[in-house]
Formats: structure tokens, C-alpha cells, sequence
């Protein structure tokens, strides 16, 4: 029975493991397109895509009915094998003892032999849910033996007041270990007060220096400093509560426009007056006060109730309410409208007057395909 056990638990683990690989194919593959369903609708790729769907639906269906019919054969076996036994026990007892074993004795021999069927079938079980589980444990474990690599440095010290000069001092910069260079030797001086554009070709690298900048990853070579301090010595989490980043892709939250908007004072309580002067700021009041709940009304996934420029404008709201010293709008405002980009750019030069902005389309609307990054600091520094 064992032996029986041993193998089939192998088999039901092989067969567990590809259950749970093509249930994680089918999920990543919904995960995926159905976000993207106006993109597949507009591209006539609904009959494309439900075969896809279908194939990989029919290979997480069939992987599930093998590992259900084998669970379920597993105690069918076991007890067919214990039946037999028993079977073969009372027979050989009976001929063997021939009137030496008594009727009581028979009688507490095969009860015995009965009662024991239980608890070996619960270890035949245990057994197998633990097979079963195994690839599914594996794959936890294997999340966790990833290194972080962040490296961080325990003398690391907070930022107080940011002045706003950013320095790339001789940069270079792959994604993985083997990719190409995507900077090399890269120097960059940003003085406070002083406006720099930075524009280059689609992957020319500009989005990896605002990466860099907030440490998402480190350089391969050579330092940046904010206010002559090396970012790798200032606490990851001063850091980037002193730079705001309005990135190229939008994102919003399932919550209220107000939850979207104090994002970074969830936990903490957020402050409506701040909610409302960020809106205002990133013309945004005038729609938000139109939806029903207004400031209350929920975004839906991915604030699916937006247009894309409402979402940007959102978006800069809650980089407006996170009050940082540096600002980073990476293509922030290439989905507004020439009206609202005027807007935005009004409020966000009266904002500049108080704090340092690092831009990339700043301009936009003059050179609509090209990056910028500026930088602007404080008058008092
Ligand atoms: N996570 C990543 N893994 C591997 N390569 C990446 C990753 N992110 C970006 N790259 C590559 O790095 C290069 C620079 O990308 P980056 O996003 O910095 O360009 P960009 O100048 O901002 O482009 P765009 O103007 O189109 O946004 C590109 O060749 C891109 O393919």
C-alpha cells in the first residue's frame, strides 16, 4: 500500500504542477486582455482571441479533470488493495488455524483488521494532499529566494530641504546582465533654478534617468547626487517622498477620486482641503465636481470612468498633493488637450515658484512627440 501511495503521490504531484501552470497561463492571459478589450474590439481580434482564450480554458480544464479523476482513483486503489488483503488474510486464517482459532478471536481479528482501514486511508490522503500542494509550495519558495537588490546602507540619511541640483556624474546604465548599454558615461549637471530639457529618440533612454533617480535601480557605473549628497546614501523612502512622478502610463486606483488623489495619506487620513487645492491646481475641480459623489464617486478599475486626459490631470493632482521638492512629469500631459495643457501649465508654473520641478513635456504642446525634462528650484535656495 506504501509502495502504491509513493507512486501514485509522484504522479498526482506532475499532475498538480501542470493544473497550476495552466491555471497561472489562464489567469496572466485574462489579466492581460481583458484591460485591453477596446484595443482587441478595434482591431476586429475577438474571434483570435477566443480561440486563444478557448485552447488555454480547454488545457486548464483538462489538466484539472486528470488531477481530480486521479485524486479520487488514489482511495478507490487503496481500498481495493486493503479489501483484498483482508480478503486474503481471513481466507488464509481460516484454513490455516482450521478450528484452532476460536469464533471470538476470528471475529476480533477481522474487526480489528476493518477498523484500521480508516487511519490508513487518512495517511493515503494526507500524503496525497500534500503532493498535491508541493508544486504550489514550490513556487511560493521559489518567489522568496529572489534577492532584493537594493542594497541598503545602514548609514544612510534622510533628506531635510531639497534645493533641487541633481548632478549624473559619469552613468552608465543595462537592464539584466546582458543587455546593451542604455547610458554610457552619462553626465548630467541640473543647477538649482536652472531649466533643462532633455529630448532623444523613443528608447533613447529617457524614462531609466527618472528610474535611476528614484532608485529603482542603481547604475552599473558612476553616481547621482541631489544637493551633493549621493542618492545612495539618502534613506530610499526620503527620497522618494521628496520627488513626485507623473509617469507616461497613468494609474489610478479602484477607490474614491479623493482616495486616488491623497494616495499617499491612505493609512494616515487624508486632508480634503489639500485634495481640493491639488485638483484645482491640475484643473481637474470642474470634472470632478460634476460626477455624482464628486470627490466620493469611485474611479472603477483603473479609474475606468476617465477619459485619458482626466486621468492625467488626476494624476498630476496627487503628485500636486504629495507636495514634493522635486517633481518629475514624464510625458505627463501628452493626453490633455491644447485648453487643459494651458491650464495644467499655468497652475504648475505658479506652483514652480515654490519648489523644484523636473519635467519632460513640459512643452508639449510646441513639440508634441518631444520628451523634456526641466528642472526648477525654489527662489529661496
Ligand atoms: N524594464 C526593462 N527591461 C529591459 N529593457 C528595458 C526596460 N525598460 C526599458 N528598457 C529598454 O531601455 C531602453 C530605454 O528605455 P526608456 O524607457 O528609458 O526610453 P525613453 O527614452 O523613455 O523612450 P520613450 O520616449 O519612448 O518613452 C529601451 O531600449 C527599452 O527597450
Amino acid at each position: 500500500m506504501g509502495f502504491v501511495i509513493g507512486y501514485l503521490g509522484e504522479k498526482l504531484r506532475d499532475v498538480s504542477n501542470k493544473a497550476h501552470l495552466a491555471a497561472a497561463s489562464l489567469s496572466s492571459y485574462l489579466n492581460e486582455i481583458l484591460p485591453s478589450i477596446l484595443f482587441v474590439k478595434a482591431n476586429n481580434a475577438e474571434s483570435c482571441e477566443r480561440k486563444k482564450f478557448q485552447l488555454l480554458a480547454f488545457a486548464d480544464l483538462s489538466a484539472t479533470m486528470g488531477k481530480k479523476k486521479l485524486k479520487s482513483f488514489i482511495p478507490q486503489l487503496v481500498q481495493a488493495i486493503y479489501f483484498g488483503t483482508l480478503l486474503t488474510f481471513s481466507a488464509g486464517t481460516l484454513l490455516v488455524s482450521k478450528g484452532s482459532i476460536d469464533c471470538s478471536a476470528m471475529v476480533s481479528f477481522v474487526t480489528s483488521l476493518v477498523l484500521l482501514i480508516s487511519p490508513i486511508q487518512d495517511v493515503g490522503k494526507a500524503y496525497n494532499e500534500l503532493k498535491q500542494g508541493e508544486p504550489a509550495i514550490q513556487r511560493l519558495f521559489s518567489l522568496t529566494t529572489f534577492e532584493p537588490e537594493e542594497i541598503v546602507n545602514p548609514d544612510a540619511v534622510d533628506l531635510d530641504c531639497v534645493a533641487g541640483e541633481v548632478k549624473y556624474s559619469n552613468v552608465s546604465f543595462r537592464y539584466g546582465d546582458n543587455g546593451p548599454l542604455v547610458l554610457k558615461n552619462m553626465d548630467l549637471h541640473i543647477k538649482s533654478g536652472e531649466i533643462v530639457a532633455l529630448c532623444g529618440p523613443s528608447g533613447g533612454g529617457k524614462t531609466t534617468l527618472v528610474k535611476l533617480l528614484l532608485r529603482l535601480y542603481d547604475p552599473l557605473q558612476g553616481s547621482i547626487f541631489i544637493d551633493g549628497l549621493d542618492i545612495r546614501g539618502i534613506r530610499i523612502e526620503s527620497l522618494r517622498r521628496n520627488i513626485g512622478l507623473v509617469s507616461q502610463d497613468t494609474t489610478l486606483f479602484s477607490g474614491s477620486v479623493a482616495e486616488n488623489i491623497g494616495y499617499r495619506d491612505r493609512m494616515a487620513g487624508i486632508d480634503m482641503e489639500r485634495v481640493k487645492l491639488a485638483a484645482r491646481t491640475a484643473s481637474a475641480e470642474e470634472f470632478i465636481e460634476a460626477l455624482p459623489l464628486s470627490y466620493e464617486t469611485n474611479v472603477g478599475p483603473r479609474g475606468s470612468i476617465f477619459s485619458g486626459g482626466q486621468k492625467q490631470r488626476i494624476a498630476i493632482a496627487r503628485a500636486l498633493y504629495q507636495d514634493p521638492s522635486i517633481l518629475i512629469l514624464d510625458e505627463a500631459t501628452s493626453a490633455l488637450d491644447s485648453k487643459s495643457e494651458l491650464l495644467v501649465r499655468r497652475a504648475l508654473q505658479h506652483l514652480m515658484q515654490n519648489r523644484t520641478v523636473s519635467k519632460r513635456s513640459f512643452y508639449s504642446f510646441v513639440y508634441s512627440s518631444v520628451p523634456w525634462l526641466l528642472n526648477l528650484s525654489c527662489p529661496s535656495s
